[in-house]
């Protein structure tokens, strides 16, 4: 561990150590000098949280792997935890089973409760990594003065306490406190209403969400719910409830002590947006997973390297820990010399340094520097096999797999090209080439004359999409 701080103070030597040591005073000015903060559901949340508070937020398991565009809500909770106050990540095993029609136009698919699981498993390790992760890079950055307690981050499952629950219960204890009224007047549902309308399951999602607050409220003192702008009719939603809660159960039983009555919040994130308005996270159509089986590690590198310079700030801010002068020292060093793209460097090793760890980090910066700069005769092909191991874009094969098949189909193949018609267009236009040897005709085989000492072809489409092949 003292290893890996080394190597990756090392590679944070572009930033000065002067900003180095700072002091959390209160985590939301540090959130709105970020940008992190799009509405607050009362401004007391403000004196609330110059003490330790509890703060949750919560991500519904409907993919294996969480992605890029779930990256800023849990950076808001990393901000709170390395702040000092306790954390809960809630996973939605129970709400990703029914589907939440925020921000959605169509319903969502119902998914079985086998994938649930895988997925539910799947996210919940990447949020353990990802706090650990958040505290070592912050520990080369933020060094409170006096050092702030911090509590271990809780990540739960709403299946918990909704997997034993009878609907009558539900009924009984949340249904009844909600007005039908409120809850048609959500924008979730109101524009649902009024192209294509919701299902009652859908309808039926917020009271869930509240239910949550309301649990995470009684069982942990949990104060604050944390989440997308898109999540404020069902964070509203869940304060309403425990509010309700509390003035049934202060007139049955007379008012109860003061602790439990205290005030609950919401926050709000601002959606993060591309240049040209797009929801952020996709990369030609698809999403940029966490998970490197399903976008490797450079290719989310590349996802942020490749970010115009007029929102680097904005992901510089919200996506890394940098102290905001460090950020302010980068850009202006950015400014005087843009083509080098020094901001989009240090945002893109922040951030795979903070999902993947610097070790991989490291691995896909000579990958990088292997397959875009230096000239390949200079490595063995051991070395690259080694590098890039768990690389998406690498496949062991034998000789007699390759040797008699064109190279059209095997670029189909793996995927360099969708269809082997559109790989012989590209040779074609001397887009494709083998160990740095253009290849015009399509119909050709691979050439063993051409393997990297005997066992490796790299295979390139254009300047950014390659495949390797190492033949044993
Ligand atoms: N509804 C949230 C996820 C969530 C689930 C349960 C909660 O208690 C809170 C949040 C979303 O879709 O992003």
């Amino acid at each position: 561990m003292r290893a890996l701080f080394r190597a990756a103070r090392a590679s944070s030597r572009l930033f000065s150590t002067s900003h180095a040591s700072r002091q959390h005073q209160n985590v939301l000015d540090e959130l709105e000098a970020r940008g992190f903060v799009a509405a607050v559901t009362s401004p007391t949340i403000r004196q609330h949280v110059n003490s330790p508070s509890c703060i949750y937020s919560g991500v519904d398991p409907s993919a294996p792997s969480l992605h890029v565009g779930n990256l800023l809500p849990l950076m808001g909770l990393l901000h709170f935890h390395l702040a000092g106050h306790e954390v809960i990540a809630l996973v939605g095993g129970a709400t990703g089973s029914i589907g939440d029609p925020s921000g959605r136009s169509s319903e969502r698919p119902i998914l079985s409760a086998e994938q649930l699981k895988t997925n539910v498993e799947g996210i919940t390790g990447q949020i353990g990594k990802f706090f650990a992760r958040g505290e070592e890079l912050a520990s080369l950055f933020v060094e409170a003065k006096p050092p702030v307690k911090r509590h271990p981050v809780k990540v739960l499952n709403n299946l918990e306490w909704f997997g034993q629950m009878s609907l009558l219960d539900f009924l009984r204890g949340t249904g009844k406190q909600a007005r039908v009224s409120a809850m048609l007047s959500k924008e979730s549902v109101k524009s649902r209403l009024a192209d294509g309308g919701i299902s009652f399951t859908e309808f039926s999602y917020q009271l869930l969400q509240a239910h949550d607050f309301s649990v995470l409220n009684q069982e942990y003192g949990c104060r604050i719910q944390l989440g997308g702008s898109d999540q404020w009719g069902n964070i509203v939603a869940g304060i309403d409830l425990i509010n309700r809660q509390r003035k049934t159960l202060n007139a049955e039983e007379g008012p109860i002590e003061s602790e439990s009555q205290d005030e609950v919040f919401g926050m709000t994130l601002p959606l993060l947006t591309t240049a040209s308005g797009e929801k952020f996270g996709k990369s030609a159509g698809n999403a940029v997973w966490l998970d490197a089986c399903k976008t490797s590690v450079s290719d989310l590198y590349q996802f942020f390297y490749r970010q115009p310079d007029s929102m680097v700030e904005v992901y510089l801010k919200t996506l890394t820990l940098l102290p905001l002068a460090t950020i302010e020292e980068t850009l202006a060093r950015h400014r005087e010399r843009p083509q080098e793209r020094i901001a989009q460097r240090v945002l893109a090793e922040q951030v795979t340094h903070l999902i993947h760890g610097e070790d991989v980090l490291q691995k896909c910066l000579r990958a990088a520097e292997l397959l875009f700069n230096t000239p390949l005769s200079q490595y063995r092909s051991e070395e690259i096999a080694h590098v890039f191991a768990t690389d998406t874009r690498f496949k062991t094969v034998s000789w007699n797999d390759i040797e008699s098949i064109p190279l059209r189909k095997i670029m189909a193949t793996y995927g360099l090209t969708a269809s082997s018609s559109a790989a012989a267009k590209a040779c074609a236009e001397g887009a494709v080439s083998v160990n740095g040897a253009k290849v015009l005709d399509h119909k050709s085989c691979l050439d063993k004359t051409l393997m990297l000492d005997d066992h490796l072809f790299i295979l390139k489409l254009g300047k950014k999409d390659q495949f390797i092949l190492y033949v044993e």
